[in-house]
């Protein structure tokens, strides 16, 4: 179980990303994190990482994560953590000899769905190919715990969509994920629970199946969460043109 009790982050200059948050997520959840832009979802996967200091307490399975426990959490991020220089076997190579549970076969495997070359550089490869990597390495790694922050920023549908159902296929019971990103609608059948955040808060935590058994979808949901409202662009455009009559 992974726990964060009254977390609190103030970057310097006074910004309050996380606000007295609390949050449990039990081994095999696949949660989706969700929030609008600036919420505090990078920040909260940054804190869990300790990658940042923060005020609260994080614990997995109820012990402090330190350098001890620090393999059971992974982190694929749109900043990217691989060796740009490094080839893709290279990396395999220093993963196995640095994570006692590096899965071998889940890494080639994943390798080949995406068709990504073994021999290259990292650096030359697309955006794309790049997020791709991270994701094969975090979820190589042996963690039980997968972080992934927005990790297909720039890459295609299809390569999307296959990949969530590749990813349902090969997960083990009791590996965890927590997924932050914006595109709702295309996670909803990945997911099994979608946690809400605003201005570093939970405002919204609920099950897929919860969802289903009320008969609403998780945008819906999402939207409710947020009370959206659906003529915000439209009233925001009639303020510009009445500026400038
Ligand atoms: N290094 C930093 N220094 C100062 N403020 C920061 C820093 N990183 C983030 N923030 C601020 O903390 C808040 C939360 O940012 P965070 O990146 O966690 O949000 P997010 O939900 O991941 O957003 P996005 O969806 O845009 O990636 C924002 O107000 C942001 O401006």
């Amino acid at each position: 179980m992974l726990s964060l009790y009254q977390v609190k982050k103030t970057y310097l200059g006074g910004s309050r990303a996380l606000d007295t948050l609390d949050l449990s997520i039990g081994p095999g959840e696949i949660v989706g994190l969700f929030g609008e832009n600036g919420a505090g979802k990078t920040t909260l996967m940054k804190c869990v990482l300790g990658l940042l200091r923060y005020s609260g307490v994080i614990t997995l399975d109820e012990e402090p994560i330190t350098p001890k426990n620090i393999a059971r959490l992974s982190f694929a991020t749109c900043e990217h953590s691989y060796f740009p220089a490094l080839s893709a076997a290279a990396h395999r190579d220093f993963y196995r000899s640095m994570f006692p549970n590096f899965r071998e076969k889940r890494f080639a495997a994943l390798m080949e769905f995406f068709e990504l070359p073994t021999r290259k550089a990292i650096r030359g490869f697309s955006t794309g190919q790049k997020n791709q990597f991270e994701v094969i390495l975090a979820l190589s790694q042996g963690a039980d715990y997968i972080l992934m922050d927005e990790p297909f920023a720039g890459n295609d549908i299809f390569n999307r969509e296959d990949f969530y159902k590749v990813l349902l296929g090969i997960l083990e019971p009791h590996e965890t994920i927590l997924l932050s990103t914006h595109l709702v609608e295309e996670v909803q059948h990945f997911i099994g629970r979608a946690v809400l955040l605003h201005k570093g808060k939970v405002v919204g935590d609920v099950t897929t199946s919860q969802l289903e058994d009320e008969g609403r979808t998780l945008m819906e949901y999402v939207k409710e969460t947020y009370r959206y409202q659906a003529d915000r662009v439209s009233r925001a455009l009639d303020q510009l043109t009445q500026e400038e009559e």
